[in-house]
């Protein structure tokens, strides 16, 4: 994937007549870092969830490199070109190696255990905390996982639901910081969604969203 772009995007759920996103247009390009910034309840969520193919908007289209998503294989989509990360990290019940392994399956990619352990090791995990089971690890090293799977990921298209409640334990900063510099050095496309502006300097692009409404879009100079 080198460009998604997001023709008038909008989604009304199901028995409501109230949109939730409203005429969404703009584009993700690889290589780049966004950054979609909102108060509480503006549509943050249900727009990541469209563009991890989780959702479908119920008005306009997304293209990935020119094709529309709607009528592509949806499940390949999710498994090879996104890596999602929403607010509760996504974790199975059992060991923080076997939540990669997992990763790796869904995503159709080999195993590559060595790997796995040392971005475990880089996010902070101890050998013996690699090997426990999730449910005994604390909230701090659970969060250490989340930032694991997002360095062993090989999609292109990186998806954060708002990083201080996802690393609320963590420096959020630093780890923002991280997963830019990774995401740059690998050509890949981060687009996180966020209430706080702590960590926006690391963003090639703002975008403004409220009330389902995308209001401005503003490069950032580098
Ligand atoms: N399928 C749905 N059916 C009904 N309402 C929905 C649905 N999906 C989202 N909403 C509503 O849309 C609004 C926006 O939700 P969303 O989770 O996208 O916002 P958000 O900006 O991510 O919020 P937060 O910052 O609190 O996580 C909320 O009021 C939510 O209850």
């Amino acid at each position: 994937m080198k460009q998604l772009v997001l023709e008038n995007v909008s989604y009304c759920p199901k028995n409501s007549t109230e949109k939730i996103l409203d005429q969404i247009n703009g584009e993700f390009l690889t290589g780049k870092i966004y950054f979609i910034l909102g108060k509480k309840q503006t549509g943050k969520t249900t727009l990541l969830s469209i563009l991890a193919g989780l959702v479908r908007c119920t008005e306009g289209k997304i293209l990935v490199d020119g094709e529309d998503l709607s009528l592509t294989n949806q499940d390949d989509f999710r498994a090879e070109k996104i890596c999602c990360l929403f607010q509760n990290g996504n974790l199975v019940n059992d060991s923080a190696l076997a939540n990669l392994e997992l990763e790796m399956l869904l995503s159709k990619q080999p195993n590559r255990t060595d790997e796995l352990i040392n971005s475990l090791q880089i996010a902070g995990l101890t050998d013996k905390k690699i090997k426990t089971n999730i449910k005994k690890l604390t909230k701090k090293e659970r969060q250490m996982v989340y930032l694991a799977k997002i360095l062993v990921s090989r999609a292109k298209l990186i998806l954060l639901d708002d990083p201080s409640q996802l690393f609320s334990e963590l420096d959020e900063e630093m780890i923002v910081r991280k997963i830019a510099d990774f995401c740059r050095r690998n050509d890949k496309c981060l687009v996180i969604v966020s209430q706080s502006n702590n960590a926006i300097k690391f963003a090639d692009e703002l975008w403004g969203l409220n009330g389902g409404k995308l209001l401005f879009i503003k490069e950032q100079p580098r």
